[in-house]
């Protein structure tokens, strides 16, 4: 029988680079920085950033909080429902809610590639005064501090990203506030995910998925992951996936679809899946929890991307329009 194993590729040391990021954030050298950066996400769309400026203990303690949630009687946590439509991408979705799918939009598609369930439960969380997508809370005595360590994290992650903004538009030698002037009011999106152990051979044999194979929506990710792995990114001109394993203090950029679009195709939005992790020997894969925090926005190919021989391919579009059918496409 075919497995997942059967695309994999040899050897996948150090495709994806670990950028330091601490000269930028110093301002010892940010030219070196941002010039890692943007190289890496025209190369593979991935990047590790290391010193990213956001301390462990916040991270741990997020994580902590998560876990905690995940771990309450379902009813509980059906208290914050996710409602059934994608496009608003709020609350809890259990296990088989929502399946991640790459750019399908016919119902009848949809409905065959969720035969294949995705195992995992997530809980999504926005900025709290965002009128069109309002955020979905359980009562407060059920998870005390839940609510206010989510939101935390959230703005804590918005610190993170206007640097890495920063960095990119000098890698585009565009000036510094480039990116970051676009996201004064983040659209942004915190996931909170946790796959349940399961059986490694349903996972081997594709009985089931944890996430399937996706490119990201918006313009950026940032992904913390646990030290468990199964992570893979498709690798540079190749069918074959290259396992990502976690580096611990790290945290994992990469690209969106409309970072790609607005760099006019330079940059990479690659596709990523999460199976078993490598080498895997027991009958049960673990409980894996990661956190991946969305950046969204509003698109128009940057100017040094493009010129009369290499011309535009894609019209400005507003990040909500673009988000929204992908969104639709996923519940
Ligand atoms: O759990 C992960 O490591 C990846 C999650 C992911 O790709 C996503 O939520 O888009
Ligand atoms: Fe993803």
């Amino acid at each position: 029988m075919s497995t997942n194993r059967d695309n994999i590729a040899d050897d996948h040391s150090d495709i994806i680079k670990v950028v330091d990021f601490r000269p930028f954030l110093d301002g010892s050298n940010k030219e070196i920085v941002a010039n890692a950066l943007l190289e890496s996400f025209k190369t593979v769309g991935f990047v590790y950033l290391v010193n990213h400026g956001l301390s462990q203990e916040k991270i741990d303690g997020m994580f902590e909080m998560s876990k905690q949630f995940f771990a309450l009687p379902h009813a509980q946590k059906m208290l914050a429902p996710h409602p059934p439509s994608g496009t608003h991408h709020r609350g809890y979705s259990a296990p088989g809610a929502e399946k991640v799918v790459q750019h399908l939009y016919d119902r009848g598609e949809i409905s065959e590639a969720r035969k294949r369930t995705d195992v995992k439960e997530s809980f999504e969380v926005g900025r709290e005064d965002d009128n069109l997508m309002p955020n979905i809370w359980f009562p407060e005595d059920i998870l005390p501090g839940f609510r206010e360590i989510c939101l935390k994290f959230f703005w804590d992650c918005f610190e993170v990203e206007k640097n890495i903004l920063r960095a990119l538009a000098i890698g585009f030698g565009l000036s510094e506030d480039y990116f970051a002037k676009v996201h004064i009011k983040p659209d942004n999106q915190l996931r909170l995910l946790h796959y349940p152990s399961i059986s490694t051979s349903a996972l081997l044999n594709e009985e089931v998925s944890r996430i399937d194979a996706h490119s990201d929506f918006g313009s950026i990710t940032l992904l913390f992951q646990d030290d468990i792995g199964g992570l893979e990114v498709q690798g540079p001109n190749s069918d074959k996936f290259i396992p990502v394993r976690p580096i611990p203090g790290s945290l994992l950029l990469n690209a969106g679809d409309l970072l790609m679009r607005w760099s006019n195709d330079t940059i990479k939005s690659t596709i990523h899946r999460v199976r078993a992790p490598p080498f895997t020997k027991s009958e049960t894969t673990p409980d894996r929890y990661s956190i991946p925090y969305d950046l969204e926005t509003v698109v128009d190919c940057v100017p040094t991307t493009w010129n009369a021989d290499t011309p535009k391919k894609y019209e400005p579009i507003s990040a909500k329009d673009y988000i929204m059918r992908r969104l639709a496409a996923s519940y």
